[in-house]
């Protein structure tokens, strides 16, 4: 379990990175850090990008609809101009977001705040997504989170995709992922 390394004394930056599978639960880990961040009386800003809008168009929600209300916004440098006097930044998938997302996420670790990304680490192909590769050098504290493979019960670090789409961005739960240890990953049935 994480432990905050410094919740409320004084304004001290730093970056956060919480990855894994679809369904590793990135997104409860995020909801439980910003929300106890709250309960610290800090101020707190959500972001997501605009394109998900799976469960809901202003909150996260996670797969156990836990919810936490968030800004859908299309750039990442929308964030610096609207979190400039909060102490804590949380971003959901990041992976979605423009290659300008890690100097946006230094800028802000510089200016004292509190960053903290969730993101899938890897594709369906099991490539690096997006700008996660970036944050992840970037950040001062990493958790990689695991899944339990649908296939045989194993720690799963894979999302297979079910439905014939080669498109790196396929927006989807159950119906078109599941996930998957790399040995059932790489049964490919
Ligand atoms: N195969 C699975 N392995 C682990 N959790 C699963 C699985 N299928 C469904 N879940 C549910 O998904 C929840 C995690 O959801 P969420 O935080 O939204 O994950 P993520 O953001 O990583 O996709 C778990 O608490 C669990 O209830
Ligand atoms: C593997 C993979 C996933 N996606 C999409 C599917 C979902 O909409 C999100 C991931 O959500 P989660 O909170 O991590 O469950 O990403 C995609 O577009 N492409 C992929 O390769
Ligand atoms: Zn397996």
């Amino acid at each position: 379990m994480f432990i905050e390394p410094n919740l409320s004394g004084g304004r001290r930056g730093w970056i956060e990175v919480i990855c894994g599978s679809m369904f590793s639960g990135k997104t409860e880990e995020l909801i439980r850090r910003l929300k106890r961040a709250r309960i610290a009386n800090l101020k707190v800003e959500i972001f997501k990008p605009a394109i998900d809008v799976r469960y809901d168009e202003q909150h996260i929600v996670s797969h156990d609809e836990n919810a936490i209300q968030s800004t859908p916004i299309d750039n990442s440098q929308t964030i610096l101009l609207m979190a400039s006097d909060v102490d804590v930044v949380g971003i959901d998938e990041a992976q979605f977001f423009d290659d300008e997302l890690p100097m946006v996420c230094d800028q802000l670790a510089r200016q004292g705040i509190r960053v903290i990304i969730a993101g899938l680490d890897m594709d369906y192909l099991g490539k690096p997504f997006g700008q996660m590769p970036f944050l992840l050098a970037k950040a001062d504290y990493i958790t990689k989170l695991h899944a339990i493979c649908v296939k045989c019960g194993n720690i799963a670090s894979f999302s297979y995709r079910k439905v014939a789409a080669e498109s790196q961005v396929l927006l989807g739960e159950k119906e078109s992922y599941e996930p998957r240890c790399r040995t059932c990953y790489d049964e490919k049935d």
